[in-house]
């Protein structure tokens, strides 16, 4: 039986970290949030308020706060980890060693070059006595912080180790569902930023709806089809942190990569978009990355490769648009027959 009062932290002070730090302090468990900005730990301490992140949302008087990081380790047995992937490394590099025997959880969904590595790989190679899992699934911040109802797939080999994220997390607003396809979960959170730019694009185009379906179903078969060719579940894609996430990120203008994409759309060029957000959109990332690794491997993924043609290679989108509608017309639900055909490899 998990303990709910077994202190957890939560590195990262963003949009997500202090959602999920408050949403835990809300529940009664003691809960330390780390963040490197000391002036905004100071106004969470004394006002209950993220005003750079998360500006209008009261705090929980309960939520603890601190720039010190090697003390918020320390106090906590249960670690979640939600710092942006460009950091991510460089934030564990510096406290590897503490993280021995205590349970990390990464929320990040991005992917790091060189090595294509998924965020908990990145925790396994700084933290190798750490116990590791992922957290994906429609889990827009501002909605969360809102007490919005949602529901977040927690991923690992580490059936105890689930256990006690649902126990901390799992609340009258938020159910936490297990899975032990940490890769796939990791990776269906990451791709689906990729997809949320496209539709973003769409919409600032004011395209029409049976277009922006075909994008969000085309888009999951894409995913699937990378998915697969990398050895994950693609079942997985069908759930919470797969089709579930990509639809919320492909629906709504609370997405900061939907947002990059509709700035794009708009005309605004890459750099104006990413700058007015102001956050962090890891689909812009992403998108480099998948288009190397898709290319190296050898995976047909069009919506990617046109993406990376407009935003990259500034190909008009009218050209990019009239490629992808010519292209060879191929099987709908490919995976279906890739798993008629044989078994997974995990
Ligand atoms: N916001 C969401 O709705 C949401 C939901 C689920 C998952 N995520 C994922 O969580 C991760 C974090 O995103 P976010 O939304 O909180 O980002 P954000 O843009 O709201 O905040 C980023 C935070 O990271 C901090 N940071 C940046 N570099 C750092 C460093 N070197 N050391 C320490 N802190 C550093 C910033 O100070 C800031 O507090 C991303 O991978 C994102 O995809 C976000
Ligand atoms: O705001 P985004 O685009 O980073 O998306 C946030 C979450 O990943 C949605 O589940």
């Amino acid at each position: 039986m998990t303990d709910r009062k077994a202190p957890v932290c939560v590195l990262g002070g963003g949009s997500f970290g202090t959602t999920l730090a408050n949403l835990m302090a809300a529940e009664g468990v003691p809960v330390t949030l780390w963040l490197r900005d000391a002036k905004v730990a100071r106004q969470i301490a004394d006002n209950h308020e993220n005003p750079r992140y998360l500006p209008g949302f009261r705090l929980d008087e309960r939520l603890q706060v601190t720039t010190d990081i090697e003390a918020a380790i320390a106090s906590a047995g249960l670690i979640f980890l939600a710092i942006p992937s460009s950091a991510f490394r460089s934030v564990l590099q510096s406290v590897g060693p503490l993280l021995a025997g205590k349970q990390v959880v990464s929320t990040t969904k991005g992917i790091e070059q060189p090595g294509f590595l998924m965020m908990s790989q990145i925790v396994e190679q700084e933290a190798p006595a750490a116990r590791v899992a992922v957290l994906s699934g429609p889990n827009l911040a501002k909605e969360m912080a809102a007490g919005e109802l949602t529901a977040t797939v927690v991923a690992s080999e580490d059936e105890q180790l689930c256990h006690a994220v649902q126990a901390v997390l799992g609340g009258p607003n938020l159910r936490v569902y297990a899975s032990q396809d940490r890769y796939g979960v990791e990776l269906g959170g990451a791709l689906k930023n990729v997809y949320a730019i496209i539709a973003g694009m769409a919409s600032a185009l004011g395209m029409g709806e049976n277009t922006k379906a075909m994008l969000i179903t085309r888009a999951l078969a894409e995913m699937t089809r990378f998915a697969v060719h990398m050895g994950a579940n693609p079942l997985t894609f069908l759930g919470l942190a797969g089709v579930g996430d990509l639809i919320v990120t492909c629906t709504s203008a609370q997405s900061r990569n939907f947002q990059v994409g509709y700035a794009l759309g708009k005309g605004e060029t890459l750099e104006e978009g990413v700058a007015r957000l102001g956050q962090v959109a890891e689909g812009v990332n992403t998108l480099k990355v998948l288009k190397q690794k898709s290319e190296e491997e050898g995976v047909y993924m069009p919506l990617v490769t046109g993406l990376h043609a407009i935003v990259f290679d500034k190909q008009p989108l009218p050209v990019v648009i009239g490629k992808l509608m010519s292209a060879e017309q191929k099987t709908d639900v490919e995976f279906a027959a890739v798993m008629s055909a044989g078994p997974i490899k995990s």
